[in-house]
Order: structure tokens, then C-alpha cells, then sequence
């Protein structure tokens, strides 16, 4: 889906830029081959820049870290397509506008998060020549699965059902007409001294390093891996965190290293249930994320609740709880639940918890503090600070969900209220949850 975010006439220019902020990669990246077939038609060179901001707030060198690794692959990839790579520090509209003044055409990528919607923005306005943004971290354009936010995955599924027939196509990629890698006439950071640029950028160490290393050849490792030797038993034991069924896509994913539309057709050619259930998470529920925080304002907070939750829950505000834990006890993974424990010393220690502890973890939260509010602020705290795929509309939706969104009224019951409950019986009913809890016991 491409979209005109500034309403400038065709300039003359030096070259085409392509903003790359949300899909970064130099495969399978619609933004970029757009940019590229641009660029081609007036027969100039095409460049791409980065831009690292340190506004970045609390950002964890685990993040930067994964993400520099990624750059450092893409760039090499741009230069072998003869195309100049450029990384710049600062506030974006400021970097990218700078290199704008000379180009006939800017070309945007969309991540759907507030901050990046309020950064291309301010690009439009400061921009002399036209922008355009163009869509590729979804199978299918948000707008075109739904002009509205829906209301649960069964409702979502419905809509987008209708685009995924025939399934949309790989992106055809295209060799540039005028080479720029190595025409030296731009200054760039260098990404192979991460640490000097982690120092820049200010990132915190709390986490130390995650168990994953970022890029493209990282992630096709990984979902070979995971095709070949995980995704036959995806449907049955995806829920059991012992299994290690899943794919770990999601790191790759949200930093836009990977294609969804490349994993999606990648386990969609080996059919049946197995392959059904996972794009059923990577298509529907994650897109469902995607529409939750293109349609919610308030998807950060707990106003972006349905009615039916934020009432059930205020109307249980004042239950007393079991037991109340600060922001700091949570983070220590000091409380009295040893899965719960092993679940935040997984995210401590790998920087990816299992999707089944997500759940519970959440919903624990929310029993455990004295306020709703309180339980939202503190897992977007933890979430974002230290799980590698953090600060993306899954993680906003994931905790929107453990507060009643995208789900129904279940029974009634303290502290909760109408919204759907969980406890340890039921992890155990499940799988081995003491064997989870031993794999991330205290050391
Ligand atoms: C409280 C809570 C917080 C969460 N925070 C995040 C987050 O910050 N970032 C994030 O990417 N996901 C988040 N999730 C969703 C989900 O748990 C992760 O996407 C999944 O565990 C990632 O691991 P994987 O790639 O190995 O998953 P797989 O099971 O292999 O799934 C493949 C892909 O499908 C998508 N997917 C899977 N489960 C979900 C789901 N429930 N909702 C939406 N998309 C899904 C993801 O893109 C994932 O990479 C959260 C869920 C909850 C309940």
C-alpha cells in the first residue's frame, strides 16, 4: 500500500532517499524496491538512510546490540546491489531532511507505533520535495483488512480472510541503474564498532546481552530450523514452553529483519494443521495487533479497554490482594511463584519469554498489584525494557489482552472480575511446569 504524506510536486533532485526505519532489510522490503523502481525511472542513484536516535528513551544495549547486527548485514547487502547505505545520530526529521534537501523523491516505511507515525510526520512537513510511505511489515495493508479496530481475532480473522486468497505474492526485486555505494560522497557511522555507538546512543546495559544474534541470515537460520524440525508439532505443543516448538521469529520481525510475507509463504507451502495454526498467529493475531494500535489511541494505557473490562475491573478495584508486588520485586523476579520466577528469569536472561508464560505472567501481574493501572505501567515497563521483540503493537496487544482485549466476559471473580483468569494448576494441567520452573530456577 503506498500512501502521498505531503502534497509537494515532482522535484528535480540529486538522487532518491529511502528513510529506511521499520523494514530493515535489503530483501523482500517493498519500501526499498519502490524506492529502487523510482529511482531508476529518472535514472539517479538511490540511497538509504538509518537514523539512530539517542532520544530513544531506556533503550537496553540487548536491543541496540541485536539491531546494529542487523543494520550491519543489511548494509552489506545494499552495497552488493551497488546501493549507498548511510547512518546517521539524531533527531530523524532532522537527519533524514538534511539528506532530503537534495533528493527528487523521499520514500518512507510504515511501522504502525505512534512515535514512528509522529516521525514520518514531522519528515512531511519539513520535507521540500513529496514523501511517500510504503507498507511491508504485514501480509496484508492494515487498511485493507479493516477500516475499523475490530474487536477480537474471530472477527479480525473474517475480514483479512478475504485478502489472503490467492495468498499475496514475494516481492520481485530489481537491479539499481546508477550505482551509489561507492561513489564516497556521504558520511556515515560505522557499524562495525558497535560499542562506540552503543556509548553514543546512551543505551543501558541492566540485561546484559540476549541469546540471539540479529540479521537476516540469523533469521532464515532459524526459521529453516524451525520448517524443518519444530513446525510438525507447532500445532499440539506450541503451548508447552519445554517443547521449544516455536519459531523465535519475533525478534527478526519486529525489528523488520525478516519479511512476514517470506515466513508466512515459506510455512504456508508445507500445509495441513501445523502450518494452519502458525500463520494463524503470524497472520491473523499479530495483524490484529497491527489494527489495535492503528485504530486505538490510547493502546498504551488501559483507556483502551472495552467497556464491558474497564468497568468489570474498576468495579473490582477495591478487592483486596493475596499479595502486592512493587515494579522492583517483579523485576528481581522476587515473588512467591516459582513460575512466575522462571518466566521473568527467562526474559531477564534470553530476552524472550515463551508465548504460553507471556499469558500467565500478565495476568499475574494484574492479581498481584494494587491497582489495574499499576499492573499495566508495570508490565509495558518490563516488556519493553527487556523483551527483544518489546515496544512493537504485539507486546501492547499481548498486554491489552491480559486486561480483556480481543476476549469475552468469563466468570466472575475477584480482583479480575469478568476478565479471563489463569493460576498455576492450570500451567500444570498443560505441561511440566516444575520442569520449566527448574530449567529457569534461581541459580
Ligand atoms: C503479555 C504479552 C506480551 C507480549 N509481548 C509481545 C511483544 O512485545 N512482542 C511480540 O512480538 N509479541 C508479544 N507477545 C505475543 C507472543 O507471545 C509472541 O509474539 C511470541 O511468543 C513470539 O515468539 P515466537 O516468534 O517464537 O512465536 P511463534 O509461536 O513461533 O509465532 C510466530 C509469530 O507469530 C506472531 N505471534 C505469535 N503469537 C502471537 C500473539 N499472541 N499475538 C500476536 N502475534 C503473535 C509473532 O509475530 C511470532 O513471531 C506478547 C503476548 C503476551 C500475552
Amino acid at each position: 500500500m503506498l500512501r502521498r504524506l505531503n502534497r509537494h510536486p515532482p522535484a528535480e533532485g540529486e538522487h532518491v532517499l529511502y528513510r529506511m526505519q521499520a523494514s530493515q532489510r535489503a530483501e523482500g522490503n517493498p519500501a526499498l524496491e519502490y524506492a529502487v523502481a523510482e529511482a531508476n525511472r529518472r535514472a539517479l542513484p538511490l540511497l538509504v538512510c538509518f537514523c539512530l536516535d539517542p532520544r530513544g528513551e531506556g533503550r537496553q544495549a540487548r536491543h541496540l546490540g541485536f539491531m546494529l547486527e542487523g543494520l550491519a548485514e543489511t548494509g552489506a547487502h545494499l552495497a552488493d546491489r551497488g546501493i549507498a547505505f548511510l547512518v546517521g545520530a539524531g533527531p530523524p526529521h532532522e537527519v533524514v531532511a538534511a539528506l532530503g534537501e537534495e533528493a527528487a523523491l523521499v520514500v518512507a516505511d510504515r511501522g504502525y507505533l505512534h512515535g514512528q507515525a509522529e516521525d514520518r510526520a514531522l519528515l512531511a512537513e519539513r520535507l521540500a520535495v513529496p514523501l511517500v510511505e510504503v507498507e511491508g511489515e504485514v501480509v496484508v495493508p492494515v487498511e485493507t483488512a479493516s477500516q475499523k479496530e475490530e474487536w477480537s481475532a474471530a472477527t479480525f480473522r473474517r475480514r483479512i480472510a478475504r485478502h489472503l486468497e490467492p495468498f499475496p505474492a514475494p516481492q520481485a526485486q530489481r537491479a539499481v541503474r546508477v550505482r551509489s555505494a561507492d561513489d564516497g560522497n556521504h558520511e556515515t557511522l560505522r557499524l562495525d564498532r558497535p560499542d562506540a555507538l552503543l556509548r553514543t546512543l546512551g543505551a543501558a546495559e541492566d540485561a546484559g546481552p540476549a541469546a540471539f544474534t540479529g540479521g537476516l541470515t540469523e533469521a532464515r537460520r532459524l526459521l529453516d530450523r524451525f520448517v524443518r524440525e519444530r513446525l510438525g508439532r507447532y500445532a499440539n505443543e506450541r503451548n508447552d514452553p519445554n517443547a521449544d516448538v516455536l519459531s523465535c521469529m519475533s525478534p527478526y520481525l519486529h525489528f523488520g529483519q525478516i519479511s512476514p510475507l517470506e515466513v508466512a509463504r515459506r510455512v504456508r507451502a508445507v500445509g495441513g494443521t501445523d502450518a494452519a495454526a502458525y500463520l494463524e498467529e503470524l497472520v491473523v493475531r499479530r495483524e490484529l495487533s497491527m489494527n489495535f494500535v492503528r485504530y486505538n489511541p490510547a493502546y498504551a494505557s488501559p483507556d483502551c479497554l472495552p467497556a464491558w473490562a474497564a468497568t468489570t475491573l474498576a468495579d473490582h478495584a477495591g478487592d483486596p490482594r493475596e499479595y502486592e508486588y512493587a515494579l522492583a520485586d517483579l523485576e528481581a523476579a522476587a515473588t512467591h511463584d516459582p513460575y512466575w520466577n522462571a518466566a521473568q528469569r527467562e526474559l531477564l536472561g534470553t530476552g524472550k519469554m515463551h508465548g504460553y508464560m507471556r499469558m500467565y505472567w500478565g495476568k499475574k501481574v494484574l492479581e498481584w498489584s494494587s491497582t489495574p493501572e499499576e499492573a499495566y505501567h508495570a508490565l509495558l515497563t518490563l516488556n519493553n525494557r527487556y523483551e527483544l521483540d518489546g515496544r512493537d503493537p504485539n507486546g501492547y496487544a499481548g498486554v491489552a489482552w491480559c486486561f480483556g482485549k480481543h476476549d469475552r466476559a468469563w466468570k466472575e471473580r475477584p480482583v479480575f472480575g469478568k476478565v479471563r483468569y489463569m493460576n498455576a494448576r492450570g500451567l500444570r494441567r498443560k505441561f511440566d511446569a516444575d520442569r520449566y520452573a527448574a530449567r529457569f530456577g534461581e541459580e
